[in-house]
C-alpha cells in the first residue's frame, strides 16, 4: 500500500505539526533537530512527510508530489493553488494588515506604493477599495521600506506586533486572520479517499479536544 505523503514547512509551523501528529500516533523516530535529512518515515511506515520551504508547500500537493500539506492561509491567498483546503488547524495564528508611519500623509494625485512579500494579497484589498497601488517586491526585513523611503506602507504579516513597534511603526489597516490550513490534493483525494479520510477525521477530532481544553 502506497503511503501518505506529507509536505510541511520548516519554520514556524513545523513544531506544531509535529506535535499534532505525535498526539495522533505518528512518530519520525529519525527527525531529530538539527538535522539537514528532508524525508522521514513514521514508525509503521504509513507515512512520509517531506520537509519542505514554506512557501513551496501549495506546489508539492498540486503536483501530487504530496498528498497533504501543512501551509499558512497566507501563503495560499497568495498563490491561490489548485488543492482542497480541508481543515482550518488553529496554529500558526497571525494577521495580515496594512502597516506604516503613524503620521502616513496620503500624497495627493500620487500612487500609494505598497512594499510586500505578498503582492498578491496588496493588490486585492486595494482593488476592493477601489484605489490603485504600486507594489514593490521584497523578500524580508519588509519594515525597512517606509522607514528609508522605499515605500510609503508595507502589507506583512503582524504576529505579536513587536517588530512594527520597535520600528516605529503601526497598523494601519486590517486585512485578514490567518493560521495554518491542511490541503489535499485533487487527485489524492479521489485515490486514496479512506486514508486521507480517516487521517482528517484524527485531525479534526483532535483540533476539538485541543478547543474543548482551551
Ligand atoms: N510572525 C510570523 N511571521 C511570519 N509567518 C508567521 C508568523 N507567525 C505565524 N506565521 C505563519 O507561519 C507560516 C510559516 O512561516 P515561516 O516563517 O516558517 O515561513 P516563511 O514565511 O515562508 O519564511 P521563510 O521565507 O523564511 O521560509 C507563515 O506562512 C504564516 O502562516
Ligand atoms: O508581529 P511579529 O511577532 O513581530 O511578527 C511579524 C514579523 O515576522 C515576520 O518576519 P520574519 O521573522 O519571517 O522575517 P523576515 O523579515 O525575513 O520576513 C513578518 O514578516 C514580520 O516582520
Amino acid at each position: 500500500m502506497d503511503e501518505i505523503k506529507i509536505a510541511l514547512g520548516k519554520g514556524r509551523l513545523e513544531k506544531f505539526t509535529l506535535q499534532a501528529l505525535q498526539e495522533m500516533g505518528i512518530e519520525f523516530p529519525e527527525l531529530k533537530k538539527g538535522s539537514r535529512k528532508l524525508i522521514f518515515n513514521d514508525t509503521e511506515d504509513k507515512i512520509r512527510i517531506v520537509l519542505v520551504k514554506a512557501s513551496d508547500v501549495p506546489t508539492y500537493v498540486e503536483n501530487g508530489a504530496a498528498d497533504i500539506g501543512f501551509v499558512g492561509k497566507d501563503t495560499l491567498l497568495e498563490q491561490g493553488a489548485d488543492v482542497f483546503e480541508v481543515l482550518d488547524l488553529g496554529f500558526g495564528k497571525c494577521k495580515f494588515a496594512v502597516a506604516g508611519l503613524p503620521d502616513q500623509a496620503t500624497k495627493p494625485n500620487q500612487k500609494l506604493t505598497v512594499a510586500t512579500k505578498y503582492p498578491k494579497v496588496a493588490k486585492n484589498f486595494y482593488n476592493n477599495k477601489g484605489v490603485s497601488v504600486e507594489t514593490i517586491y521584497l523578500n524580508g526585513s519588509v519594515e525597512l521600506a517606509p522607514l528609508i523611503g522605499l515605500s510609503d506602507v508595507i502589507v506583512d504579516i503582524v504576529e505579536t506586533g513587536r517588530t512594527l513597534k520597535e520600528n516605529g511603526l503601526v497598523v494601519l489597516e486590517d486585512i485578514s486572520e490567518i493560521s495554518a490550513r491542511l490541503i489535499v490534493n485533487k487527485a489524492s483525494f479521489k485515490t486514496k479517499t479512506e486514508r486521507i479520510h480517516s487521517f482528517i477525521n484524527q485531525l479534526d477530532d483532535l483540533l476539538k479536544k485541543h478547543s474543548i481544553q482551551n
